[in-house]
């Protein structure tokens, strides 16, 4: 969860499309996410808050990091007629009557109905790209993607018939600091969430706190092994008999941020290195739609370098 007091969520329009998911749609259904320090009456509190609102809990998971001094994470799904026009209510009596009694709580509430604004930004490949938007307009994904970045003009040609707009930003050694500055100047303000979609070019801690939201990375191997360029390559030299992908928050050590999701599959001597990124290829569109989701439907909290996934 991105660390906050509170933030503001955005308002779904009344129009806006619902967004995936089971029970969990509609404009008078929202989330609750919260993590503070662990103690008696944490449940209780946020429970008797929405009760007192007149609100229907429908869902509620919570997970303790330990029974003494942990750190309590609550995601709780909630129902109250007339949600979209009482956000600025709810928030401020939150605030005032449940987090002021916790004062480390970190919290935020989200409408179920807002799509999220996301920015993808790639390289050459595409079957990461092409499966996030065909998701997106499938509404397997509660996203609205508003622009693709690439630093090669490759993918162009492939977002154009989805309406998709393309901005080409080369970079090169010399020029990485004036396309940081580029893709900060069509990011900041305009999107929730930014994916790298097998974006191969190493961005800097500056981008990645002034960008001001998470970004998520899919890194083509079962970290942490194989951490860099050329895992598949390094897969076959060790011989490994299984292949795998990992979606994580980006940090500005490669490949090491927060896991949000992980799968493997089987592969074997026989495979070319050009077979183990045919084979991974579709473990990588599959775990980097989950976590894109997940983290979307606000089930992913950070709790340092780790995450907690509500299922
Ligand atoms: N700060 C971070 N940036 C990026 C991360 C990350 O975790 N933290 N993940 C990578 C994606 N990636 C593997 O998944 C990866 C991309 C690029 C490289 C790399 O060595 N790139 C070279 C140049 C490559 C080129 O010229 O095309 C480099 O940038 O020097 C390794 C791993 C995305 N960014």
């Amino acid at each position: 969860m991105t660390p906050s007091t509170t933030t503001a969520p955005a308002v779904p329009a009344s129009s806006a499309r619902a967004a995936s998911g089971s029970q969990e749609q509609g404009s008078d259904v929202g989330r609750l996410l919260i993590q503070c320090a662990d103690q008696p009456g944490l449940v209780a509190a946020v429970s008797d808050f929405l009760y007192r609102q007149n609100a229907n809990i429908t869902h509620l998971d919570q997970h303790s990091t330990d029974p003494q001094d942990g750190v309590f994470f609550q995601r709780t799904v909630f129902h109250l007629d007339g949600l979209a026009a009482r956000w600025e209510d709810l928030e401020a009596a939150f605030a005032s009557e449940v987090a002021a009694r916790f004062p480390d709580m970190r919290w935020r509430f989200s409408a179920t109905a807002k799509r999220r604004r996301v920015a993808i930004m790639v390289s050459k490949l595409d079957h990461c790209l092409l499966d996030l938007i065909w998701r997106s307009r499938r509404d397997e994904l509660p996203i609205d993607i508003v622009m693709v970045i690439g630093n090669h003009p490759d993918l162009a040609d492939t977002v154009r018939p989805f309406g998709v707009p393309f901005v080409h930003v080369p970079v090169t050694k010399e020029t990485k600091a004036e396309a940081e500055a580029r893709h900060l100047e069509l990011l900041r303000g305009n999107v929730d969430l930014v994916v790298l979609a097998r974006y191969m070019q190493i961005v800097s801690g500056d981008f990645l706190e002034r960008v001001g939201v998470p970004t998520i990375n899919i890194h083509h191997s079962f970290l942490p092994a194989f951490i860099g360029a050329g895992p598949y390559e390094k897969a076959r030299s060790r011989g490994v008999k299984l292949v795998g992908a990992t979606a994580h928050y980006v940090t500005e050590d490669l490949d090491e941020g927060p896991i949000i999701e992980q799968d493997v599959v089987r592969v074997s001597h026989q495979d070319s290195v050009e077979d183990l990124a045919r084979r991974g290829a579709d473990v990588e569109r599959t775990v980097l739609s989950r976590a894109v989701r997940w983290h979307c439907e606000d089930r992913v909290a950070r709790h340092g370098n780790t995450t907690v996934v509500f299922s």
